[in-house]
């Protein structure tokens, strides 16, 4: 109640929601819907534009006010339109939302960059490592774009149903220019979102990618059906190769203990809502990766991100048995049952 009133007292004239008019949203899945319409139901004269390739659920949105496809169910407050036209989406918004999935992010971007002025700070909500480049977003984005953008990463534990129908959620804003991560926490932050702003860039987006390759190793753990021990080892165990890649990196050991790492490793691992467990559930089960994304129409970003995970501890030196073992399961060079094998056979070691 009295975070609620502080929030009502903060959101006076002057503060950056009150100034945006419009914001575009790249990327019309469950993800971009979900934060375009937390963002539209705090102001409802703000523009909230989707921009999304498939005609038919651009004509959904505007017609039924609902995302028949990513977000079946939910209504979507009335400000919030869609549009498969990038110029006009682009043209008059001071924010970009970017939620295009990963791989997919430098062609879009390289598509888009003539429309949006170099001034307009993309809000990055895109959790993963491309490959072939292994770049993170805050990388990816200046590489496609060919200049510098003003860049802020969202990320934590922030499931798209949960936030669209307006529960209690927590991320954090990254970004090297502070007060840019101070004015996007102030755009996002209502009585049902909180926002923490850092400066650590890497160790946020590094914690976004790995939590989902960590996720993939819990469902298999799940879907082997190997009990509540094996799994909280499992996860002690990532947590341990998540903090030691971050550090090399150059990571706040705290922000692995903040939202974007603990938070959203716990959401993501124990989730039901998680593409990325589930995915792990599947694989654990028995079905062959092929069927699994074929039968899905939702990313599940640690499916690409674990091979780049392979290179980085190759590059970093630096030993990630359980993200590693991941990737061999997804190229199919073990299985499920050797992964765990593998892993218990590991040698006896002091904790580190
Ligand atoms: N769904 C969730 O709960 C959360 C998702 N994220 C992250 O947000 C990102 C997007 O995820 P979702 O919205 O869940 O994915 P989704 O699978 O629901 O939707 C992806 C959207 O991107 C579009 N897209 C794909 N390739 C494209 C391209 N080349 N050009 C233009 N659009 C393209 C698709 O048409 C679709 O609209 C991912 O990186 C994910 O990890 C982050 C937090 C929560
Ligand atoms: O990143 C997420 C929640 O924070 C969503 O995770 P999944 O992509 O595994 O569903």
């Amino acid at each position: 109640m009295r975070w609620s009133k502080v929030f009502r007292t903060r959101k006076l004239a002057g503060s950056p929601l009150e100034a945006a008019k419009k914001i575009v949203v790249f990327g019309g899945g469950s993800f971009g819907t979900a934060m375009g319409c937390a963002l539209a139901r705090q102001k409802p004269d703000l523009e909230v534009v989707l921009l999304v390739r498939d005609p038919y659920l651009c004509k959904d949105i505007n017609q039924l006010h609902e995302n028949t496809r990513y977000l079946k169910g939910f209504k979507m407050p009335p400000n919030v339109r869609a549009t498969t036209h990038a110029p006009e989406a682009i043209a008059g918004a001071q924010y970009a939302v970017h939620a295009v999935p990963v791989q997919s992010s430098r062609a879009f971007l390289q598509g888009i960059k003539e429309y949006l002025p170099s001034t307009v700070p993309i809000i990055c909500v895109s959790k993963g490592l491309e490959v072939g480049s292994g770049q993170m977003m805050s990388e990816l984005i200046p590489s496609a774009l060919e200049r510098k953008q003003p860049a802020v990463f969202l990320s934590g534990p922030s499931f798209a149903k949960e936030v669209m129908q307006n529960r209690p959620t927590g991320v954090v804003a990254a970004c090297k220019d502070a007060k840019l991560a101070r004015t996007v926490q102030a755009l996002f932050a209502s009585p049902t979102m909180r926002v923490n702003t850092t400066t650590d860039v890497v160790g946020v987006e590094i914690c976004g990618a790995l939590k989902n390759v960590l996720a993939i190793a819990a469902g298999i753990v799940e879907g082997m059906d190997l009990g509540h021990n094996a799994l909280a080892a499992l996860i002690a165990q990532g947590c341990s190769e998540i903090r030691w890649l971050a550090e090399k990196l150059g990571a706040k050991p705290t922000t692995m203990s903040g939202l974007s790492g603990l938070g959203d490793i716990m959401l993501t691992c124990y989730g039901d809502l998680s593409r990325n467990r589930s995915v792990g559930m599947r694989l654990g089960r028995g079905e062959r990766l092929e069927d699994i994304i074929a039968s899905s129409s939702q990313v599940a970003e640690g499916v690409a991100t674990a091979g780049v995970v392979v290179g980085l501890a190759r590059k970093y030196r630096v030993s990630l048995p359980v993200l590693t073992a991941v990737a061999q399961v997804l190229d199919n060079n073990l299985t499920a049952r050797e992964a765990v094998f593998h892993i218990m056979n590991l040698p006896q070691i002091e904790e580190a």
